[in-house]
This record gives C-alpha cells, sequence and structure tokens, in this order.
C-alpha cells in the first residue's frame, strides 16, 4: 500500500438484510489530513465507520487501515487507531488522572510511560486544578478535549471522531479544534463526523453521504465552487437534503 495513504477504501458495503446501509464507498485518505464525513441522519457514517475501526464485518468491498486489511486484521487496526464519540468517552466515577491512567494501561502503555503521559496532558490541558477531581464535575468541553487527548495517548495513526463536540458552545468547539489542528500537525491522521457545518469548514477534505453513498468529496473550497454555494451549511442541504 501507499504509505502515505493511511486508509483506502474501495466498493465498501454493508448490508442489513435486504437494507443497504453502506453502498459501495470508496476513497482515500493521506497521512495527516483531517478529513470530514458528513451526512444526514441514518445516511450511513457510523456504520461506515464501524466497519472501519474493525468492529463490523463488511459484506463486500476492500479497505486497509492504517496498513491493515479490515476483514482480517482488525486487531491490529484497533492498537493502531485512537476512537472516540459522544458514546464512548471517560469514566465519570473515576479522576482526571485515574481515567487517563486506566485507558493508558488499556493501551498497554507502560507505567512509566502513562505517569509521562498524564503529567503532559493535564498541564497541556491545563487541567491542573483538577487532575484528582472526578470527571463527572467537569464541564462537557472538557471532558470532550480529555477525552479526545486520551484517545491519542497510545500515539495512534488515525483518530476517528464520531461527533466529538456534540452540545458545545462554538469557543468550546473552536478550542477543540485546535487540538485537532496540532494533532494532525504532528502526523496523526483526522477522520471525524460531524453535524456542524462550520466544522466541515476546517477539514481538508470532506466527503458527503446520502443514502448509503457518498455524493461529493472535495476540499470545501473546490465544494462550495462545484455546488455553486456560500459555505459547507449550503453545499450540504443542497446535496444531502436533496
Ligand atoms: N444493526 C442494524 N440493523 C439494521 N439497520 C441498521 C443497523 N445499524 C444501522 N442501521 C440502519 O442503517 C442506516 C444508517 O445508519 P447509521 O447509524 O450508519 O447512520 P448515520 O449516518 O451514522 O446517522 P446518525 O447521524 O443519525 O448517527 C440507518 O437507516 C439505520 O437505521
Amino acid at each position: 500500500m501507499n504509505n502515505n495513504k493511511v486508509i483506502q477504501v474501495e466498493g465498501l458495503t454493508k448490508m442489513f438484510g435486504d437494507f443497504t446501509a453502506v453502498n459501495a464507498i470508496t476513497f482515500e485518505v493521506d497521512k495527516g489530513e483531517i478529513f470530514g464525513f458528513l451526512g444526514a441522519n441514518g445516511a450511513g457514517k457510523t456504520t461506515a465507520m464501524k466497519m472501519l475501526i474493525g468492529i463490523s464485518n463488511p459484506t463486500s468491498g476492500n479497505a486497509n487501515v492504517a496498513g491493515f486489511d479490515v476483514f482480517t486484521h482488525t486487531e491490529n487496526i484497533k492498537k493502531n487507531i485512537g476512537y472516540m464519540s459522544q458514546k464512548f468517552a471517560l469514566y465519570d466515577d473515576l479522576t482526571v488522572r485515574e481515567n487517563i491512567t486506566f485507558f493508558g494501561g488499556i493501551y498497554g502503555l507502560s507505567r512509566k510511560r502513562i505517569k509521562e503521559k498524564s503529567d503532559a496532558l493535564i498541564e497541556e490541558l491545563g487541567l491542573q486544578n483538577v487532575a484528582n477531581k472526578l470527571v463527572g464535575a467537569l464541564p462537557l468541553g472538557w471532558k470532550q478535549k480529555l477525552s479526545f487527548s486520551v484517545s491519542l495517548i497510545h500515539d495512534p495513526k488515525i483518530v476517528f471522531l464520531d461527533e466529538p463536540t456534540g452540545g458545545v458552545d462554538p469557543i468550546t468547539r473552536r478550542q477543540f479544534w485546535e487540538l485537532i489542528y496540532k494533532a494532525a500537525n504532528q502526523g496523526t491522521t483526522v477522520f471525524v463526523t460531524t453535524h456542524y457545518m462550520d466544522e466541515a469548514e476546517y477539514c481538508d477534505r470532506v466527503s458527503i453521504m446520502v443514502n448509503g453513498k457518498i455524493e461529493a468529496l472535495d476540499t470545501p473550497k473546490k465544494l462550495k465552487e462545484q455546488f455553486k454555494a456560500e459555505n459547507m451549511n449550503d453545499v450540504f442541504l443542497k446535496l444531502a437534503r436533496g
């Protein structure tokens, strides 16, 4: 595989009985790219992402993620990616430091490395004063930033973010995106779903899924030209909502 292409997907399909949730999608993602994966509710984003992270078997097609095949090497994929979603986050009843230690352990980091990572991460996020507080007591925006940083604790090649910023204000979302840029600048590939169209503008490239198919894929600038749209919200409305 081309080393610069960390995700390669060809004709990937998922059927539930007679229903085709993901219909022969094809795309590639470069190392260090921020790739936005958009679509209306039920378009098939989560189903596609589950196949890419190795927790759902495709019906047909091919995909290679972080150098590994999604049919045969799902365990290797899991070791080489990070994952964060609104539904899978931190433990509210553990402290900030305990959460970092717990997930560091799950990802197989040594005690020494976990300590180093915890100190660095707490400082980077400015969480010194709450390091020993329960995560459940933190504002949602802080939890999201911590959850994102924890998903990177094992230095994965790719991080998959499923609506990572749901429910917080635009300023907090903007701060979250600063963390995304930083990770991408350090070479981590970011695969992100979002319903916020301002966030779509922040991506290097964006794909838009409609009824299981990728109907458009390009940079935000080119998509706006292609659809004669002022912003990504207009592109999305023209395409995803018909
Ligand atoms: N296990 C399943 N069995 C049957 N149908 C499913 C299953 N999982 C998802 N679907 C269907 O597949 C379609 C795509 O769902 P999916 O959750 O991937 O969409 P999505 O784009 O992630 O939407 P959302 O933004 O609401 O999360 C939907 O019609 C959904 O009802």
